[in-house]
């Protein structure tokens, strides 16, 4: 098979492969990219393999970068772009395909692509285009089968985030995974508690957003995969509850994640936090479906938001709720709830008209636990739009405040 028309990536990739080929070296596009552009779907980064050893590849080019120098990767730089380049391989006692114990490098694009994870996977391409298929993944690719190189056992072994992948394809492309490969999940799915949590999230994230989810979360559940994965041992329900619901998309981390803790019955704040700590996600994602899942209960709850609960939840994560309530069956008209926002007052407590200098100013409150009360009051009559954002009502408002507080 050659491809014609190859993406921009690719040309502009060219010249590396050629210099390389320039040097006596063999060197093809490997990997997802060639993959993905077989599926006609976008790239996301264009990966090399070459013959030539690390040292030989820094000599052939005047700009590199060590990144990952002892496992055979060096990024080329080339006109504002970056090409990881690794060096044929065969690689044992490891845990994570990027990052194995022990590198042998080797000469041979087989030995390389032997060792990868998937037939879909192991394509190589070169410069011209022209597809290397040396397992099969081409008819597998046409077939929509996920297949493990060779012995399946063997690629799960060398790692167990494999299993996570082959369900993640699973759900990102609509492919059935072929039952050998499939047992072979199942006979090892307890491998995969020893992998870092961040690997696995990766993978259960590009899953839940996946265009085929419910194909993704079936392979979780007919090998028992999930029972091994973080905060999961006993959720089968959840993921039948997931599956029952009708087509959906999640178009973000955020909403998948809001999606998971209600799923899950984390709503009060102190679960979510707990579940995404497990997961050891970012205190950005955490604060953000917190908000989210706040502003989902009161969606489902009482059908709509408050000027308060607007304002709390803040514009992204009210957009994260709402995508969440619709799928779920209780969403709003998005266009409505943005026009509802941008309706607010103030979006910020900062653009309040006073502050706490100002009450001391006007001698309504000395420093203490008073000025925050008063000035809460003041931020929420704004909000509600009771008292309009300027300092002379607002003085007014937070000196019958103070009154009936000190009464
Ligand atoms: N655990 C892994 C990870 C990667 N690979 C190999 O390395 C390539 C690139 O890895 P990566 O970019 O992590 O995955 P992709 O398959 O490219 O998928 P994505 O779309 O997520 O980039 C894969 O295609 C596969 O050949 C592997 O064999 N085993
Ligand atoms: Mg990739």
């Amino acid at each position: 098979m050659i491809l014609t028309q190859l993406p921009a990536e690719f040309q502009a990739a060219k010249p590396i492969i050629e210099t390389i080929e320039a040097a006596g070296y063999e060197a093809y596009f490997v990997g997802g990219c060639v993959r993905d552009t077989i599926l006609g779907k976008p790239l996301h980064d264009v990966d090399i393999a070459t013959s030539a050893f690390p040292a030989e590849v820094k000599q052939l080019f005047k700009r590199t970068v060590d990144t990952g120098i002892e496992h055979g990767t060096v990024m080329i730089l080339d006109h504002g772009n970056g090409y990881e380049t690794t060096t044929f391989r065969t690689e044992s006692g490891y845990q994570d395909f990027r990052r194995p114990d022990q590198v042998t490098f080797v000469r041979s694009l087989k030995e390389d692509l032997k060792r990868r994870d998937f037939t879909i996977n192991a394509l190589a391409m070169t410069a011209n285009g022209e597809v290397i298929d040396l397992f099969d993944g081409l008819a597998d690719m046409e077939q929509g089968i996920l297949r493990a190189v060779g012995v399946a056992e063997e690629r799960f072994h060398e790692d167990a985030l494999r299993m996570m992948r082959a369900v993640r394809f699973a759900s990102q492309l609509g492919f059935t995974i072929e039952s050998q490969t499939e047992q072979a999940i199942a006979d090892n799915a307890a491998l995969l508690a020893k992998i870092a949590v961040e690997r696995t999230r990766v993978e259960w994230e590009k899953l839940l957003m996946g265009q085929h989810p419910v194909a993704g979360l079936t392979g979780l559940l007919t090998t028992d995969l999930y029972r091994y994965m973080p905060a999961m041992a006993d959720q089968e329900a959840m993921l039948r509850q997931l599956m029952a619901l009708p087509a959906w998309h999640l178009p973000s981390i955020e909403s998948t994640w809001t999606l998971l803790s209600w799923t899950m019955q984390r709503t009060d704040e102190a679960a979510v936090r707990q579940l995404l700590k497990t997961w050891k996600t970012s205190n950005e994602l955490i604060n953000h479906v917190t908000a989210a899942i706040k502003a989902l209960m009161a969606l489902k709850h009482n059908g709509q938001l408050t000027a308060q609960e607007n304002f709390y939840t803040g514009l992204e994560a009210l957009k994260t709720a709402n995508q969440v309530a619709t799928i779920l069956g209780f969403g709003q008209d998005q266009a409505q709830l943005v026009q509802s926002y941008a309706s607010l007052p103030i979006h910020d407590k900062h653009e309040l008209a006073i502050n706490g200098g100002d009450l001391l100013k006007a001698k309504l409150v000395t420093p203490g636990p008073m000025m925050g009360q008063i000035l809460a009051a003041c931020l929420q009559a704004v909000v509600m739009k009771q008292v309009p954002n300027q300092q002379d009502a607002l003085l007014d408002f937070a000196r019958m405040v103070a009154d009936s507080k000190n009464h």
